[in-house]
């Protein structure tokens, strides 16, 4: 059992499961912003484990992606070479995400459980992808010390989520959910939402460090996801703990 899983968000992902890999359906949102976000984790990446780009820059690095869902974020980040297990507590995504891997030949590997007992198990990895997690999660502390504890020395972890503030709850739940209705009804609740402070809080006790950070915006016209200075409403960081970069 995964002690930060959220029933109520077990039982969200398991009724919209099926819709994954609609780029249409409720997930839209991460498709829209998976290529914009792959670009973010490459390109620091790259840089922090001195490699060249070109189609394979990732090759051989070691990664987790924590709250894989269906495997968005996990075949981009496999397609770059990385070597990708996509994690999640909620069975039915894995089973989507395993199916999906099997169309795309993408040599991606799935387990159906949590940070936690990955934690547990000893396994360590070059990066961990802790993207729009945090904010569906039972006790954020206990959560990020685990996800903490996976990244080993040299490595990184990326984190993207929602602020905690009144221009998130305008934009993001209510525009999101209410008026443009990009998302379903109760996707987010204002007091899951986290703060960078909070966020950054946790990494700093899990012996990492904040290397990057930048807030991304979206346009309600176009979907289209840009780079912006302001973390008020969503934002993403590349946290490391220092030691020689292994995977380099
Ligand atoms: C918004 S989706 C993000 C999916 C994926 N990370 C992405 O960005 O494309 C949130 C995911 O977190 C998972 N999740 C919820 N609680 C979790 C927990 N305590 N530990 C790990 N994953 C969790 C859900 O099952 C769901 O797949």
């Amino acid at each position: 059992m995964t002690v930060s899983l959220d029933p109520q968000e077990a039982a969200y992902y398991e009724r919209l499961a099926g819709l994954w890999w609609d780029a249409e359906g409720p997930f839209w949102p991460l498709h829209g912003l998976n290529r914009f976000r792959v670009g973010y984790i490459r390109d620091r990446l790259v840089e922090h484990f001195e490699r060249e780009q070109g189609e394979r820059p990732l090759a051989g690095l070691r990664a987790v992606d924590i709250g894989c869902g269906g495997g968005i974020l996990s075949e981009s980040l496999a397609a770059l070479g990385a070597e990708v297990l996509g994690i999640d507590p909620v069975a039915r995504n894995i089973a989507v995400a395993e199916r999906h891997a099997e169309g795309s030949g993408l040599p991606v590997r799935y387990a159906a459980t949590g940070a936690e007992a990955l934690a547990a198990s000893g396994e360590r990895f070059d990066v961990v992808l802790n993207m729009e997690v945090v904010e569906h999660v039972a006790g954020l502390e206990g959560f990020m010390a685990a996800c903490c504890a996976l990244v080993r020395p040299g490595g990184a972890m990326f984190v993207a989520t929602i602020n905690r503030t009144p221009l998130a709850g305008i934009t993001a739940i209510f525009g999101a959910e209410y008026i443009l209705r990009w998302l379903p009804k109760g996707t987010h609740q204002y007091r899951k939402l986290r703060r960078p402070a909070e966020v950054e809080a946790c990494l700093r006790d899990g012996g990492l460090h904040v290397a990057h950070r930048t807030g991304v915006a979206v346009s309600p016209l176009t979907r289209r996801f840009r780079y912006t200075r302001s973390l008020a409403v969503n934002y993403m960081m590349m946290a490391v703990r220092d030691g020689a970069p292994a995977g380099g």
